[in-house]
Formats: structure tokens, sequence, C-alpha cells
């Protein structure tokens, strides 16, 4: 196997100093596949501030820390997008900057360095850690002592003043849930906020949000260049949805997925205690189902689970009530997770709900899982009307998020935190730190802001919650009954 390496802005090839090593006693084609990457570029003060001069990491004088060799990322350390290939034929991938310090920074002096953090957008469980975080990596790593808190999202940068944080003060914040700075929706006006960064005097601002966010962040990094600023500007990707691209996960889902199966277990031990009793939970998942499957594989109560991925319908041969019947049938009861998200287009609704919006311009979704309770209901008192029936609908919906991060997510929050200040330092604008293949890694904010993880329903994660929940695909004129398939 033959691998190269490019730099994808200006072409240039370079072998990597590597071999990859794998056992070829059986030698046959694939030995010979080529792996070739291109780093994928980095904006950074100096595209449009040439003058700006580096100095040695402030860390190397920090009496706790003791940097040995290899400490200090350089600039030809990667991390591969795609980790997965097939030797048989030639693969590519983006080749991602390693995040962590460098040795020589672009710090100003610790005194003229101004840190703003916002936090925007709905809540997460680890947004107090990450504040937390950010506020001890910038004071104990780099010395910085003007951090500020802006308060409820994108609006505080123009309508109030912002707070000043210091480690003494945010040193129990990663044990509450919510966001100590607040946050909010909406309220984006572009020209205000980065006046609003001028007239503070910010020179590094941490935006932690969502995909909304860092398409807001986008719009704040092109206006500062525009301006030619000294200002870096980083997202640190939250969202309880985990519809962030290209990052392993978001933190906080893994919390929300433990608190979810609570619910799934309430409505397992509701439904199973009732005669024909079916147990319905609706999750988080504006448009894509991640917590809905995370907590369908891990709980192995569920008997199907709907998210916005997949269509469904409700009545007739292949439709889920057929399904449910017959797991009621089998079992005495059933339990059915929905993802807020699913089925959105089956519910009927008014004129003016089709165009309801949120402040940030997001659909407002109708609720999935009260329409599904009436629905069943309707269904069985026609079908059996003489039978015993009952749907336990549980909506945990703030519940999941609204709670302190567990103790991976406060982890995977405080490698965020820093993994962002180490990029800042560095001098680069308009990253977003994140885990890529478990290594943390910059990735332009640019393409995090476009790219969307939904759950793919054709790869393994998908076949596993059918093989979990033996659920069949809800598709109309189906040869199979579910009766076959059960
Ligand atoms: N396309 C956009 N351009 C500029 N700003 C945006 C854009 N989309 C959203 N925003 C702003 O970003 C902020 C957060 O957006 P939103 O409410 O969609 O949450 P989010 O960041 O996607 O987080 P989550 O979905 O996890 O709640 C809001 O202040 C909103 O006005
Ligand atoms: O009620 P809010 O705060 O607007 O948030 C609800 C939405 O926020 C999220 O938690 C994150 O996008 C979604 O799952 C949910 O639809
Ligand atoms: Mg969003």
């Amino acid at each position: 196997m033959a691998v190269s390496y490019t730099e994808a802005n200006n072409l240039t090839t370079a072998p990597i100093p590597c071999s990859p090593n794998y056992n070829s006693s059986n030698s046959n084609s694939t030995n010979t596949a080529t792996l070739s990457f291109s780093a994928v570029q980095l904006p950074h003060l100096t595209d449009y501030l040439r003058d700006l001069q580096t100095r040695t990491n402030p860390l190397e004088h920090n009496p706790f820390y003791h940097p040995s060799d290899g400490f200090y990322i350089t600039d030809s350390d990667v991390v591969l997008r795609h980790v997965v290939h097939d030797l048989s034929s030639p693969s590519h991938s983006a080749a991602y900057h390693r995040a962590g310090p460098r040795n020589r920074v672009f710090l100003d002096q610790p005194s003229r360095t101004r840190a703003a953090i916002v936090t925007c957008g709905g809540l997460c469980p680890g947004l107090n850690t990450v504040i937390r975080e950010l506020v001890v990596g910038l004071w104990d790593l780099y010395g910085v002592r003007q951090i500020f808190g802006v308060k409820a999202g994108y609006r505080g940068f123009y309508s109030s003043e912002p707070v000043e944080l210091n480690p003494k003060l945010v040193d129990n914040w990663h044990k509450n849930g919510g966001t100590a700075l607040e946050t909010s929706r909406g309220g984006f006006d572009l020209q205000k906020i980065v006046d609003g960064i001028q007239d503070h005097g910010f020179n590094q601002v941490y935006i932690i949000g969502g995909d909304g966010t860092m398409r807001g962040a986008v719009n704040i990094l092109d206006e500062i260049r525009r301006r030619r600023l000294n200002i870096s500007v980083t997202g640190i990707p939250k969202t309880v949805d985990n519809d962030v691209g290209i990052i392993d996960r978001s933190f906080g889902f893994q919390t929300a997925v433990e608190r979810a199966q609570e619910a799934i277990s309430a409505a397992h031990v509701e439904a199973e205690s009732a005669v024909n009793g079916i147990g319905l939970v609706k999750l988080m998942g504006r448009s894509t189902g991640h917590i809905a499957l995370y907590a369908t594989l891990s709980s192995r109560e569920v008997d199907c689970c709907l998210i916005p991925e997949i269509d469904f319908y409700l009545e007739g041969q292949g439709g889920l009530f057929e399904f449910l019947e017959q797991r009621v049938k089998e079992n005495g009861h059933a339990v059915l997770v929905v993802a807020e998200g699913a089925g959105q287009d089956l519910i009927p609704r008014k004129d003016a709900q089709t165009s309801e919006k949120d402040e940030s311009g997001n659909p407002v979704l109708l609720d999935v899982g009260g329409w599904l309770k009436s629905e069943l209901k309707k269904w069985w008192a026609r079908e059996h009307p003489d039978d015993l029936f009952t749907v336990k609908y549980i909506d945990p919906t703030y519940m999941i998020r609204a709670v302190p991060a567990n103790a991976t997510d406060n982890l995977y929050c405080t490698l965020l935190a820093h993994s962002a200040i180490h990029g800042v330092m560095a001098g680069d604008t308009g990253f977003v730190s994140g885990p890529v293949n478990g290594n943390y890694a910059y990735i332009p904010l640019e393409e995090v802001a476009q790219a969307k993880n939904e759950v793919n329903t054709k790869d393994h994660k998908w076949a596993w919650v059918r093989s979990v929940t033996n659920q069949p695909d809800f598709v109309r004129n189906q040869t199979l009954n579910h009766a076959d398939i059960s």
C-alpha cells in the first residue's frame, strides 16, 4: 500500500513518513492499494494580519507543566477523517490538523487578551463544564485574566453588559445543568454583534452552540475578516440531538441517552403491568433520531423505534398498528420510542401551524407522542371494542437535557475547551475543535456549519436497531406481513 499526503490548498504532494504495516502473507492485489490524504487548511489570523508576531508558549514557564518531547503538536500532525478504507481500490481521506498546544503562540501579552464566552440555542448537559474549563484553562494555562461571559446568546453581545469570570466563580459550575450564562434563540444581528465584540475589546471569542450557532459564527468570522480585526473566533459544538456533522458525537449526548433510558424503563413497567399495554416515549431529536436510536439500542426494552429519517404509516397491511397488534398479542405489551421529529408529515395541522417557526427560524414541531397516543386509542377501540387497552405516554423532553453532564461528558467537555484554547492561542480562527475518530482535531467552522449528522438507515447501526426490536420497514405494499416477520 502506498500513502501520499497532499496540502489541500497548494496541491503539492509529499510522501508522509510512515509505512503502513499489516499482514501481507497472503499476497494479493489489495496490498497495492493507495491511500492518499489531503490536509484541510484552517483560516489563520496571519491570512490577513501578516505582521503578527509569535512568542514562546507560556506553558514553557508554567510551574505546573513540564513540556517534554512530543508535547507540542506540529503542523504536520493530522487526524484522518475516514479511517475505514477498502484496500481493494485507491481511497482518499481529508486530514484535519490535530488539536493541542503549539510551541509558538500568537498570544499578545496575556494582560491585553480579552476572551468572550457565549452559549446559544437549546440546553445540553455539559454547557457549564465547557464554560468552566474555558475560564480555568485560559487562566491557568495561558495567564489570561480578562475573561467575560456574554449573557443570553448572540443578542448578549449588543444588549447587555458581559460578566467577568474567574476560576473561583466558576469552580462548581460543572455540577449544574443548564448554562450559567443563559442562552436564547434568535437575536442574530451581525453588525451589532461584531460592533459589540469590537466595543468590548474582545480578541478571543468562544461560541458554544449547535448547527444554527455555527452558521451564525461563520458570518461573524467573515465580518471580522472583512474588518481585518485581530480577533479569533472558535466554535464549540453543542447539541443534545447529536446532529452536528464530522465530529464523533456532541457533548451531553451520552448523558441524554442515559436519562432517556429511565423513561423507557418506566414505559416498559407501565406497559407490562397493564392488560394490552403500550408504553410510548417521545425523545428529543428535531431532525435526527440519534437519541431515540441509542436509547433503543442500549435499553433492549423497545419494540419499535421511530425516527425522522424513516417513514412510517399507521393503518393497513404493513403499518405500525398491525405490527403493534402482533407484539401485544405475543407479549401482552409493547414499548414504542418516537423521536420528536418523526411522522411530522402525518400529523394533521392547522394552517397557522404549517409555518410556525421559533425565534431562530427552526420549524415548531407538533407533538407526535400525543397524536400517536390518541390514534392508538381510537384504533384499538375500533378494532377491539371489548378488550382492555392502555397507552402510557411519557414525554421526558427537557428532563434529558436540563441535567449536569455525566463523568464521560464532563471529561469530554474539558478536552474540548482546552483544545479550543490551544487553537486560538496558535492564531487559528474560524475552526471547531472536536473528536474525529477518537482524536481531537481542528475542523473549519464552515465545514461543520454545513455538515449534518443524520442517522444512516442503511448502515449497521440501524440494522442493529432492527435486530434488537425486530421491527420491519413500514413500507406500503410490501409482500411480507408482520406476522411472517415476528
Ligand atoms: N443561518 C443562520 N445565520 C445566522 N445565525 C443563525 C443562523 N441560524 C441560527 N442562527 C442563530 O444561532 C443561534 C442558535 O440557533 P438555534 O436556535 O437554531 O440553535 P442551535 O445552535 O442549532 O442549537 P440547538 O439546535 O442544539 O438548540 C440563534 O441566536 C440564531 O439566531
Ligand atoms: O424548546 P426549545 O428550547 O426551543 O428546544 C427544543 C429543541 O431543542 C433541541 O433540544 C435541540 O435542538 C431539540 O431536540 C428540541 O426540538
Ligand atoms: Mg439546531
